[in-house]
């Protein structure tokens, strides 16, 4: 964000109609804080008896049903019902339903309308970031995202929470960036417990969410299988350079993956088995078969689907990720967790950061020379 931008001090009019598509966990929390911040919100629920049960008793039975939800959030089945007259739209289904669900509400979303996707992911067929899926269905909306470590239930009991709020600025934007969707939405989603930031790198904001799952994914599993923190603090670290040279492949900005959405995100997932992510990965590296976990019930665990998109990717864009790509062995390709996670560990020293570049034989090679007695 350049000077020009924070020198702005006009009033920002914030959104006061909120459509927010997909009533699981994370849907029903940001509708919860937007109907807190008192705005009008409904909330678009597949399945009936979640909306009426919302209706009727203030709480999501299937997602949250320990949370009061707040007067002024009304859950329908109906997409057109949820839409009328939204000056926003927030999107909350899982990633490989977004799509689908897009091209299911075009026709009900008026042009120029501020979509934000608050979905974690990338399209395994297409490589695109969830807001480019939107954009792609929704020509001639302005799609943003919002994301960073927010657990849906803290977020929904109020917990002190922070998310940026991401869209691409035009041209306009830069000139009245007080008037962006970026800033107007970061106006209406701030409560007491809620802060928002505001990013201009919408690319950043996204490989943050999407690649911190997978790493999660490998934390959980060190966690399972036995090893020590001294591994997840390395895994957390490595992986937050595999985010930031997928971000900057993709035009986005190294230092965003700094921010909530990336450091932030990271932290959280991969320190907490609340993280659906970070749990798979524990009951993985438990040894418990991938049927089994979560008591064989269906979850939504992004980093299982998005590991290969986000591998397919950058090998595409010839970005070296070799902790994701670790997970991606043992989850799609049935490598061992112990001898995976042992083979990251024996690959070859680099510079840290990798700007600096300086590439050495692996360790085994190392051993090897001294055994020869060809060390110094
Ligand atoms: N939970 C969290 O803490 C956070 C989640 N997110 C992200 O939000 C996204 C959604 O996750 P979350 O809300 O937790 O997921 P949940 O499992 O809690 O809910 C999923 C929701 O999507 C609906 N859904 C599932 N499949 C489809 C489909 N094919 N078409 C339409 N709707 C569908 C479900 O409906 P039904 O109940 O009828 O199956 C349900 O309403 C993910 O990308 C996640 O990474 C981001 C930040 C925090
Ligand atoms: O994205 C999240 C928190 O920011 C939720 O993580 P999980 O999907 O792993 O539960």
């Amino acid at each position: 964000m350049n000077e020009e931008l924070q020198s702005h001090r006009l009033p920002t009019l914030p959104y006061t109609r909120f459509a927010v598509i997909g009533a699981g966990a994370w849907g029903t929390a940001l509708a919860s804080v937007a109907a807190q911040a008192g705005h009008q919100v409904r909330l678009l629920a597949r399945d009936p008896e979640v909306a009426e049960a919302i209706n009727r008793t203030s709480r999501n039975p299937r997602y949250l049903d320990d949370v009061p939800l707040p007067a002024g959030l009304q859950a329908t089945t109906d997409a057109a019902e949820a839409l009328v007259g939204a000056d926003v739209v927030l999107f909350v289904v899982p990633s490989v339903a977004t799509r689908a669900m897009a091209r299911q509400v075009r026709p009900l979303i008026p042009a120029g309308t501020p979509v934000a996707v608050c979905t974690k992911g990338i399209e395994p067929s297409s490589g695109m970031l969830m807001s480019q899926v939107v954009a792609d269905e929704l020509r001639d909306a302005r799609v943003g995202a919002i994301s960073g470590p927010t657990f849906a239930r803290e977020t929904a009991l109020g917990h002190y929470t922070a998310a940026t709020v991401a869209f691409d600025f035009t041209h306009a934007d830069r000139l009245a960036p007080h008037d962006s969707p970026a800033a107007r939405l970061a106006l209406s989603m701030s409560t007491g417990f809620f802060k928002t930031y505001i990013s201009d790198d919408l690319v950043g904001v996204e490989i943050g969410g999407a690649v911190k799952n997978v790493v999660a994914i490998a934390c959980g599993m060190m966690t399972g299988a036995g090893f020590a923190e001294n591994t997840r603090a390395a895994l957390i670290t490595r992986g937050m350079d595999e985010m930031k040279q997928l971000a900057e492949a993709l035009g986005g900005r190294r230092e965003t993956v700094t921010g909530l959405a990336g450091a932030g995100d990271l932290t959280l997932t991969c320190s907490s088995r609340t993280s659906r992510n970070m749990s798979l990965g524990v009951q993985l590296g438990q040894g418990i078969p991938r049927e089994k976990c979560f008591d064989g019930k269906p979850v939504v665990v992004e980093g299982e689907v998005n590991a290969v998109s986000i591998v397919d990717l950058a090998r595409r864009l010839n970005v070296s990720i070799p902790i994701c790509e670790t997970v991606y062995s043992i989850l799609h390709e049935g490598a061992d967790i112990g001898q995976a996670f042992g083979d990251l560990w024996t690959r070859p020293i680099q510079g840290e950061p990798r700007a600096l570049d300086i590439r050495l034989s692996n360790p085994a090679q190392a051993r090897q020379l001294v055994m020869d007695g060809r060390g110094t």
